[in-house]
């Protein structure tokens, strides 16, 4: 079997007195999908900060074998720069030409629907095109895994929509591991083929659902109960 992408072994981090992660384990395989869920101060956040070297201060093994780029919900561009210049940013430090660096520049940016805004200051961009602007230089250097944290959450629903499709879309073409931090239950079952649950610490519960997911309401629906019961959720009308 080929080696992981992220394997973590007996990882604690604390901050100050408080334990955050707490001996927590976890291995994700090339290419998958992952989503990990988790109560609002659990450590996601946390999670991928370590696994994207951002935070080095930690016991026990947090290992990623390969290339690692990061969304987070604010695009965090650079306004300064125009659009394509900021996909340049996402590039690795190769000895490419810069006729082949402009030619992987212009195929991100077709692939995320931004080719007209190409010549455009960030700041002119709408949420959902900033977004995709993000995950354009996100996905340039052709990462091995792509951390992305609640890049959704500040979205209308509609663009919420169309970006489930593109970046599903995207990984099918690119074919990284996605670890994708939401608190979006029904966002983790259309993408994710394998849902993790956070709490205490550690991953509490894992729900393997495969590619193509279960698509019929009955199934979603049932699955959905399950997973907000395992983040402490009950559904339903109060009594
Ligand atoms: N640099 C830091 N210094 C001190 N405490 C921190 C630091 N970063 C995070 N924490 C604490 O660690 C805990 C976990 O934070 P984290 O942001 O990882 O949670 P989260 O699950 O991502 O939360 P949310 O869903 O609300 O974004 C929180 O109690 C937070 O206050």
């Amino acid at each position: 079997m080929a080696s992981p992408v992220i394997e973590v072994r007996g990882l604690t981090k604390r901050f100050g007195d408080r334990t955050v992660l707490s001996g927590l384990d976890l291995e994700i395989g090339r290419g998958e999908f992952v989503a990990l869920l988790g109560r609002s101060g659990s450590g996601k956040s946390t999670l991928l900060r370590v696994l994207a070297g951002l935070d080095g201060e930690i016991e026990g093994t947090a290992e990623v074998d390969g290339t690692v780029s990061v969304a987070f919900q604010q695009p965090r561009l650079l306004p300064w720069r125009k659009v394509w210049r900021n996909v340049v940013l996402g590039l690795r430090r190769e000895g490419r030409s810069q006729a082949r660096n402009r030619a992987i520049v212009e195929r991100a940016l077709d692939e995320v629907r931004l080719t007209a805004h190409a010549d455009d200051w960030p700041l002119t961009l709408s949420g959902g095109e900033a977004q995709r602007l993000s995950l354009a230089r996100a996905l340039v250097r052709e990462p091995d895994l792509l951390l992305l944290d609640e890049p959704f959450g500040a979205l209308d629903a509609l663009t919420r929509i169309a970006m489930h499709r593109l970046v599903e879309d995207l990984w099918r073409k690119h074919g990284p591991a996605v670890l994708l931090v939401t608190h979006d239950v029904d966002e983790a079952l259309l993408l994710a083929g394998r849902i993790l649950v956070l709490d205490e610490g550690r991953i509490v519960a894992e729900h393997v659902l495969g590619h193509p997911r279960p698509r019929t309401p009955t199934d979603h629906a049932g699955l959905r109960t399950r997973v907000l019961a395992d983040l402490g959720v009950t559904e339903g009308a109060p009594a």
